[in-house]
């Protein structure tokens, strides 16, 4: 049987946004708030690494890269090129429809879409011959713009499953369910999530906010090399946004990366990137620091709609 994340990022909407980049207001404040030097303070575990020269091995290596969705070969993906070493946090930028999250939903294979040319080599193997739930044994985890839900598995059940399943990847002996709740209940805490979520199907009925929470628990639990997070922050609310991007940066060690997309600085202040890339038209067009994404903002790349 596949592992429950192999059958995650084969069944995945691609549902719009929760709101429009270009809106001016999607945070909802539930109390006084906060200002983000203090929440930049706190949530903030490791020093911008912006001006750092690459250092650590290459963990993806993607060149050339074309994809078309396999229905109509529609091309989306027109030459992507794109080094993420181990450490390195990456967010990818760009208007709407651009290929951001096509992007990542071809790196983890997902079935919609059909890699034409190029290639994705990750730590050294070649992805596109993978399957999904090879991905994500071998270390890939993507958090999705619109997380599915899986009625009758519950969300404990699901992470257990999934947890076992790097385990016996990694010749580990299976966790049993006491063993496991030991582990997974102070990643709960940690999220200020309500323990009760553990026992809900996974996603059925959670609000946007609550699934986006949900899904930084399974990259907390799971783990992962690299993890694509499609745009976290769509539907958080201040309070939601700090407390995942402390559990994002708690996670960040020297050996794993992160890649985010995003249309918001708010996320980029809270868990800061070392390079930040500009898609335009399927392709990658600028990469630099975040002043580029600053330079977004003062109006340097006027067709990218930015708060
Ligand atoms: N399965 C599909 N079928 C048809 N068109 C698709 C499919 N997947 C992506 N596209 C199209 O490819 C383009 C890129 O979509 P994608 O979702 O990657 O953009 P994006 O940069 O993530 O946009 P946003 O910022 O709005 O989330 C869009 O025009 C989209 O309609």
């Amino acid at each position: 049987m596949a592992p429950p994340l192999a059958a995650a990022a084969g069944a995945v909407s691609s549902s719009p946004p929760l709101f429009s980049p270009s809106s001016s207001g999607p945070l909802i404040r539930r109390h006084a708030p906060p200002s983000y030097v203090s929440m930049r303070r706190r949530c903030r575990s490791q020093p911008a690494a912006a001006a750092a020269e690459p250092s650590g091995s290459p963990l993806l290596e993607v060149r050339g890269l074309t994809a078309s969705v396999k229905e109509t070969g529609q091309q989306i993906l027109a030459g992507v090129n794109l080094t993420i070493r181990e450490g390195e946090i990456h967010a990818i930028m760009g208007k709407n429809g651009s290929g951001k999250s096509t992007l990542s939903k071809v790196l983890v294979g997902h079935p919609h879409y059909e890699v034409t040319g190029g290639t994705i080599l990750f730590k050294g193997e070649d992805l596109v011959d993978m399957e999904p739930e090879e991905r994500s044994l071998a270390g890939l985890f993507m958090s999705f713009q619109a997380p599915i839900e899986i009625p009758g598995v519950s969300n404990f059940d699901f992470l257990l499953m999934a947890v076992n399943a790097r385990r016996e990847k990694s010749g580990l002996p299976a966790l049993g369910p006491l063993e496991f709740y030991s582990v997974v209940s102070p990643k709960v805490d940690a999220l200020k999530m309500d323990p009760k979520f553990l026992d809900r199907n996974v996603n059925e009925g959670f609000s946007g906010g609550e699934r986006k929470r949900n899904e930084i628990l399974q990259l907390s639990v799971i783990g992962a090399d690299l993890a694509l997070l499609d745009e976290i922050d769509s539907g958080l609310d201040v309070d939601a946004l700090e407390d995942v991007a402390i559990a994002v940066n708690g996670l960040l060690t020297p050996q794993n990366s992160v890649l985010m997309i995003t249309h918001y600085q708010r996320l980029l202040d809270l868990i800061q990137p070392s390079y930040v890339h500009i898609m335009e038209n399927g392709k990658i067009i600028k990469t630099g620091d975040s002043s580029i994404a600053t330079q977004i903002n003062e109006g340097g790349f006027k067709s990218i709609a930015l708060v």
